[in-house]
């Protein structure tokens, strides 16, 4: 039988044929779970009666790279070559034509200094660097040839040559590697003709398929259902955690992605129910959505509660009281009252009480036998506590996420201080900023430590992105009136451009400007959502505009007190952070009179 495995570009050109192609492809697919027809190498097969997918075949070992026009589909056979990464074992592709040309123009600028030059090959071989391509890496002069070298090389290749380029040691490129792992394994020893072994360890470049529904699924379902990059892979996917788990990561770093993974994976194979809490219950409605496309299996879907901690709060005390506390009125208790009376009726909690709620997980009665957080940096103290309390102190109890630079409430919380001490993990790629977006955030955050959810500071050195885009424009108005105008010509120049409604955002930092804007944008027949700086927070669209990010509105007045102003001060640069982080592709922020005096920091 041979092993079909599927590259993420096939699901992602499939998506983007028209009907009757896409028919034929998906009819054509079944059929090479038993049988694929291409010689040895990189070939091609034909799909459909003018598309081919471009296939690599290794004995039983067949990837299914890539679905293209006949005569595209040939050139990107010959194009690109293929190995097994020596260090870490992965899959690396690349476009041996493309780089030609490139070595030909480095060639042509000889006699100048090369970068890599102190390093022996010796050294340049133990970070992986592919002996086809010692020639190339040679040539390069200075850090800038790296950078333009990035979209080419395999980021496995990439990546150890950008820590040295910058400054970094060989042990410092060599950690870069490593963190590429998909395993937490002890590095094996590399077998580079093994495919097989090599496309394991690359899931967001393959995917297994056995059956027809694997292979439906793996082609008709949102890419990240399906392949992960490797430091997701390995935090979401991993067996089992002794201790609690602290992601953090910068904005667009997969966090709540992981999050979803590490839910589905625990629901799937864990000991008991499991909870996914976030910040606001819009976000949580977000995620139960999501949830519902990455788990087909119903009975598994189901062992996942999706909610903030307000409503579990609510939840457990309307559970022993009968009925739904009141929140105004007569009797009425506030939130973090009912978080306190949660957690008190948890830790006193006995058989007779929660009865659906407490009855199942092992060990001892608790609500949850998992839960994964997500915005935890958002978090309050006591939520803390109450969340410490609904599940037992078992391996796997908490999975949690977060980003201490997007914190846009004065909670400062080191988690050990609620009894929840937590290995922490980092990430560094932002997957949804491009460059230019994100050294702006990053400017605009003040790339300087905060305060971590562990003891200590985290800063946010080391987050880089893998792509260039647009840079972000920052537009000044003389008068509000002019800014909403200048507000509603983006906006339809947006539309102009083919960029659908729902993926673009506007939003202020006050309801005032909020109103006005969507008052604006109405007379304009533009129906795009807006919305205050905070109901941006964990949200993404492809097009962001960010208005009355003026003096006085940005921060919010502060108070005298110093201490006081240096808190509310924190959280309003994080709370611009967060809004300017959240488009993929295009930022636009405009002022009427002076710019908030973030956005020249
Ligand atoms: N493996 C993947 N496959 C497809 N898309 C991915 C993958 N990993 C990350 N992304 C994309 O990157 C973007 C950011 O992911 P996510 O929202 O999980 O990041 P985050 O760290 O939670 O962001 P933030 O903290 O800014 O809210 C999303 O668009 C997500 O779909």
């Amino acid at each position: 039988m041979p092993r079909l495995a599927i590259a993420p570009d096939f699901p992602r050109e499939l998506s983007a044929l028209a009907p009757p192609a896409r028919r034929e492809v998906m009819a054509a697919l079944p059929a090479l779970l038993t049988h694929v027809p291409v010689p040895e190498g990189v070939g091609t097969l034909r799909m459909a009666e003018e598309h081919m997918a471009v296939v690599v075949r290794q004995g039983d070992v067949s990837w299914l790279l890539t679905l293209l026009p006949d005569a595209e589909a040939e050139a990107y056979a010959r194009r690109h070559a293929f190995s097994v990464n020596p260090v870490i074992g992965v899959v690396e592709q690349w476009d041996a034509e493309a780089l030609g040309l490139v070595e030909h123009a480095l060639r042509r600028s000889a006699g100048h200094a090369r970068l890599f030059e102190p390093v022996s090959d010796t050294d340049l071989l133990s970070l992986g660097i592919d002996l086809a391509l010692l020639p190339i890496i040679r040539l390069i002069g200075n850090e800038a040839d790296v950078e333009a070298l990035e979209p080419l090389l395999p980021p496995t290749q990439y990546l150890p040559l950008s820590v040295m380029a910058r400054g970094g040691s060989l042990p410092e490129a060599w950690k870069e590697l490593d963190s590429r792992r998909t395993s937490w394994d002890p590095p094996e020893p590399i077998d580079t003709s093994d495919l097989y072994a090599a496309l394991v360890r690359s899931p967001d470049r393959a995917v297994f398929a056995a059956t027809d529904e694997e292979l439906e699924r793996i082609v008709t379902a949102p890419d990240w259902c399906v392949f992960l990059h490797p430091p997701q892979h390995r935090l979401a996917r991993a067996d089992h955690y002794e201790h609690p788990v602290l992601v953090t990561g910068g904005a667009g770093t997969g966090k709540t992605l992981i999050a979803l993974h590490r839910a589905a994976h625990l629901a799937a194979h864990g000991n008991g129910p499991v909870l996914l809490v976030t910040f606001t219950q819009s976000l949580a409605t977000d995620l139960s959505a999501r949830l519902d496309i990455l788990i087909e299996d119903e009975s598994v879907r189901k062992r996942i509660d999706v909610c903030n901690v307000d409503r579990l709060a609510i939840r457990i005390v309307a559970d022993v009281e009968g009925r739904q506390p009141a929140l105004v009125g007569p009797g009425a208790r506030s939130l973090t009252e009912l978080t306190d009376e949660a957690l008190r009726l948890l830790t006193r909690a006995t058989g007779d009480l929660l009865d659906d709620v407490l009855s199942f997980g092992e060990p001892g009665r608790k609500p949850y036998r998992h839960i994964v957080v997500d915005e935890a940096q958002d978090v309050s103290p006591a939520q803390w506590r109450l969340l410490r309390a609904a599940v037992p102190r078992a391996p796997d109890d908490l999975f949690v996420v977060g980003d201490p630079h997007q914190r846009i409430t004065d909670h400062r919380i080191a988690l050990g201080a609620v009894g929840i001490h937590a290995v922490q993990h980092g990430l560094s790629i932002s997957y949804r900023l491009p460059h230019e977006l994100l050294s702006f955030g990053v400017r605009l955050r003040g790339g300087g430590p905060t305060l971590g959810l562990v003891k200590g500071v985290q800063e946010l050195r080391g987050f880089r992105s893998t792509r260039h885009g647009e840079r972000p424009t920052v537009r000044a108005y003389d008068t509000p009136e002019a800014e909403l105008a200048g507000l509603v010509t983006t906006i339809e120049s947006w539309r102009e451009e083919g960029v659908p409604s729902a993926e673009i955002a506007v939003a202020a930092r006050t309801t005032r400007l909020v109103k006005a804007a969507k008052e604006a944008l109405r007379q304009a027949r533009q129906e795009v959502r807006v919305t205050t700086l905070h109901g941006l927070k964990g949200l993404e669209f492809e097009n962001v505009a960010l208005v009355g990010i003026t003096e006085g509105v940005v921060p919010e007045p502060l108070p005298a007190d110093p201490g006081d102003r240096a808190r509310v001060l924190q959280r309003e640069r994080g709370l611009l952070y967060v809004a300017c982080t959240r488009a993929r592709s295009v930022l636009y922020v405009s002022h009427s009179g002076r710019g908030s005096p973030f956005l020249s920091s």
